[in-house]
């Protein structure tokens, strides 16, 4: 009974993380290896944990990693990255995640974390909660054996060496390192989380192979790397084996070309498939046929301001911005009200102010439009935001906007 869980969410306790956690695996419908589920288990951060009991049994969870975010801009924010969602089925649509959502994100208020983000198992379950989908992920289907890459100067002489993906994992850190401070989006390493990367399951391959992995080299430096799995197969014209591509990182034009060329030319492989991409990713430009790459855009992260003034002025702005937002926030009504963004490429303020209104939206716009993902233009023209200033929109707009696109190399 709904009653029995009055109570409401609290903090998970060490030694009720299987029986939480079990939780989490019934609603998702079961599976997972017993490696993932140690990896899971060393990277709970108990005290932001929530589990909600029903009677002795568990019946809600909720966690919140404590990340940190690149954001337009430079900056790298704290964010909560919310994760291992789920409700009993036999407790659902009775406000439980509700409930959870709601003692979340006052706790993330008050460890200070500006923003929340999260990839959503259905896009239809966090708009409600001011959850905007700030990101897209790019997937795609080469057919490698018809699609042709030409690379810039400087390919050749990057050499890219076999390596077994434990043995050079610090080098990719270290590549992947470097990258993070110059896309929004992404995630500097917290530790543990570099294992994620080399949890190689066999249940988990659908019949291709371990992972492998490649990195470019120049002058003995690690310039970049790729992990990747190959599946063979035989058609009756003959070989039809498909490349899968895992993870790709590159600090430099022809240290990414050589990697994707030594992907395109695999023998006895017909087919690259890549998948959670950066949608400005490199590859595109470099094919001689986009079409027969089939590409494909997803939803992936998700971003909640938790604190708007914070948020807002921790990112900087394309192009000198001064406007008077009025955000709607029935969720968090803290958030709720007139704020004053001024800013440019170099800093924003944002402060409360009674003066009048130029754009209204509401805190889920925000979130969707926060890392220059997604324009304000956009929105307006869906409805989901309200120019209350002629030229205010365009002026935020542009100002909203980021060089590169935002993206999340990998989910939570
Ligand atoms: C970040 C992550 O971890 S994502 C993973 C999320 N977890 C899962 O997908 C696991 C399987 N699903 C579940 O465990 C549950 O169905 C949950 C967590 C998605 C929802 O939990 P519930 O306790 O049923 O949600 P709750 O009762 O608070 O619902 C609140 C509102 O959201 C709506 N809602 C809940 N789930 C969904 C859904 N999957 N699709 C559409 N609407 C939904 C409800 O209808 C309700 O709407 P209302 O306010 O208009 O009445």
């Amino acid at each position: 009974m709904a009653t029995e869980c009055a109570a409401g969410p609290r903090v998970l306790r060490r030694d009720e993380w299987d029986t939480w956690f079990d939780n989490l695996v019934r609603a998702f419908g079961g599976g997972g290896s017993p490696e993932e589920r140690e990896l899971d288990r060393s990277l709970t951060e108990f005290d932001r944990s929530l589990g909600v009991w029903d009677a002795g049994v568990c019946v809600g969870t909720a966690g919140a990693f404590s990340f940190r975010m690149t954001v337009p801009g430079g900056a790298s924010v704290p964010t909560a990255g919310v994760t291992m969602v789920s409700v009993a089925p036999t407790h659902r649509r009775r406000g439980v995640l509700t409930s959870m959502m709601r003692r979340q994100l006052e706790d993330v208020r008050s460890w200070g974390e500006p923003l929340a983000a999260l990839t959503a198992s259905e896009p239809a379950i966090y708009g409600r909660f001011g959850y905007g989908a700030a990101t897209s992920q790019l997937d795609a289907e080469i057919d490698t054996a018809r699609v042709a890459l030409s690379v810039p100067d400087g390919t050749d002489s990057v050499r890219v060496r076999w390596a077994a993906p434990a043995d050079v994992l610090e080098a990719c850190e270290a590549v992947y390192a470097r990258l993070v401070p110059g896309r929004p989006g992404m995630l500097a390493r917290q530790p543990g989380w570099e294992r994620v990367a080399l949890i190689d399951p066999e249940s988990e391959r659908e019949g291709a192979s371990a992972l492998q992995c490649v990195v470019a080299e120049r002058d003995g430096e690690v310039t970049g790397f790729a992990r990747y799995r190959t599946k063979l197969g035989w058609g009756e014209s003959g070989h039809d084996g498909t490349v899968r591509l895992e993870d790709l990182a590159a600090l430099d034009p022809a240290s990414e070309a050589a990697l994707w060329r030594f992907l395109f030319g695999i023998d006895l492989m017909t087919t690259l498939t890549v998948s959670d991409r950066p949608v400005d990713d490199a590859w595109q430009y470099l094919v001689s046929d986009i079409r027969r790459c089939r590409p494909r855009l997803r939803d992936a992260l998700y971003v909640r301001l938790v604190d708007v003034g914070a948020a807002l002025a921790a990112r900087t702005y394309l192009v000198p911005v001064d406007v008077v937002v009025e955000v709607a926030d029935d969720f968090c009504p803290w958030n709720a009200g007139r704020w004053r963004l001024s800013g440019d490429a170099k800093g924003a303020s944002c402060e409360r102010t009674r003066d009048a209104a130029d754009l209204a939206l509401s805190v889920r716009e925000l979130g969707a439009a926060y890392l220059g993902g997604v324009p304000l233009t956009a929105l307006a023209a869906a409805g989901r935001v309200r120019e209350l200033r002629a030229g205010a929109l365009a002026e935020a707009s542009v100002a909203f906007g980021s060089a590169v696109a935002p993206w999340l190399p990998h989910g939570f």
